[in-house]
């Protein structure tokens, strides 16, 4: 069933990926502090998401709200990652419970688990023989500010599942690249995500039931050193992509 969704951080590349297969699968009302310059379905608010007051106005009538919008340079430092990632994270949970919002569908990253690469781990970490998985249930180790910052995103969404009973799910994305794995990069490979996974992906969090979710979202990658079992069973996610069999 088509579902109201509201869309944060909707002209970046997440939002791309997502609207290039779904515009016309749910009604979108999207944001982004930047305006959208290509064709785009529905509504369109060019707002920062630390605007409480125009983020609670787009909260009205919504189901779903994804969101995308944040920092998501690595090495951003703390003063963004406060304002932009944490603050306006807070912000966009706290205005859809009070819209009584079904579900907020938050992008983490490969980040808030980083540390896990540890210097005796990679690179064979990065390769198929190599058997360690994470699956999202081991606590963060963020690999920086950026990453802290996604771990906290995590911790809101978790308390705001347990104190207002929010569905909530947490996608820790890998390596998004379009038309192919990255090249030269064996992590991006073991970790990618290709547009057309992470809309199927995020479609699937719109559709499914679950209370709360920590999944990581990559290809069906034979390097993976993320586990994707979490992501199949409880949002029913089917990749087609692996970055070892693309041409
Ligand atoms: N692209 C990737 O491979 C990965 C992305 N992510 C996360 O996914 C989300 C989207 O990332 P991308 O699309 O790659 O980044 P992007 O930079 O292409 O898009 C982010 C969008 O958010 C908007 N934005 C940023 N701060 C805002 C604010 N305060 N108010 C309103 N709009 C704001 C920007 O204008 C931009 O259009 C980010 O939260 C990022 O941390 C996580 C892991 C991997
Ligand atoms: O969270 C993110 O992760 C991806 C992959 O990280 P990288 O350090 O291997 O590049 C990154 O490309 C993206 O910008 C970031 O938001």
């Amino acid at each position: 069933m088509a579902q109201s969704v509201l869309l944060t951080g909707a002209a970046g590349r997440v939002g791309t990926a997502i609207l290039a297969d779904l515009a016309d699968e749910h009604e979108w009302r999207l944001m982004d502090r930047d305006p959208m310059t290509d064709d785009h379905p529905g509504e369109f608010v060019v707002a920062d998401i630390t605007d409480e007051e125009v983020v609670r106005e787009a909260m009205d009538g919504v189901d779903v709200v994804i969101h995308l919008a944040g920092d998501p340079r690595p090495d951003a430092p703390w003063d963004s990652v406060l304002t932009n990632n944490i603050d306006g994270t807070q912000t966009i949970f706290e205005a859809a419970v009070d819209a009584d919002v079904e579900k907020v569908v938050f992008a983490s990253s490969n980040h808030a688990v980083g540390a896990y690469e540890t210097e005796e781990r990679t690179p064979d970490l990065y390769r198929a023989h190599d058997d360690y998985l994470l699956d999202g249930t081991e606590l963060p180790r963020p690999s920086n500010l950026y990453g802290v910052s996604k771990a906290a995103g995590e911790s809101i969404g978790r308390y705001y599942h347990d104190e207002f009973g929010l569905s909530v799910a947490c996608v820790r994305i890998g390596n998004l690249t379009e038309g192919h794995p990255p090249i030269d990069y064996e992590r991006g490979q073991a970790m990618w995500l290709s547009y057309r996974d992470c809309a199927h992906l995020f479609d699937r969090c719109i559709r499914a039931d679950y209370e709360f979710e920590i999944v990581y979202g990559i290809s069906d990658n034979d390097r993976k050193y993320y586990s994707i079992e979490r992501a199949k069973e409880a949002l029913g996610y089917e990749p087609q992509d692996n970055s070892a069999r693309h041409d």
